[in-house]
């Protein structure tokens, strides 16, 4: 199942640079882990934002729920998802 996601990250300004760094490091290794095992599909950064637009391809909405709620920087992100299918005008047959 593929969802269309939009994440805004906003980290309290009264938050130590030490905490924010460690919580930048932890998420880019679990990034990257999810992008590895081909999870989290796609990542955008949106221009002159902290946020993102990724594509996760996971099994379920639970796997969905799970995935995005053990981001080490999820307390911190306002979350926006739609679910995605394939446009039946698409040549792109993995549009799935
Ligand atoms: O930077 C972000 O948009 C937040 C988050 C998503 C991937 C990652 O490494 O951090």
């Amino acid at each position: 199942m593929l969802f269309h996601i939009r994440m805004d990250v906003n980290l309290p300004s009264t938050m130590p640079p030490e905490q924010s760094a460690q919580l930048k490091a932890d998420e880019k290794a679990m990034f990257q882990g999810l992008q590895a095992s081909g999870k989290w599909r796609h990542i955008w950064r949106i221009a002159g934002h902290y946020a993102n637009i990724s594509v996760f391809d996971v099994a379920s909405v639970e796997e969905l729920h799970a995935t995005l709620s053990a981001l080490p920087l999820f307390p911190y992100m306002t979350i926006a998802i739609a679910p995605l299918c394939r446009h039946p005008s698409s040549l792109h047959e993995d549009d799935r």
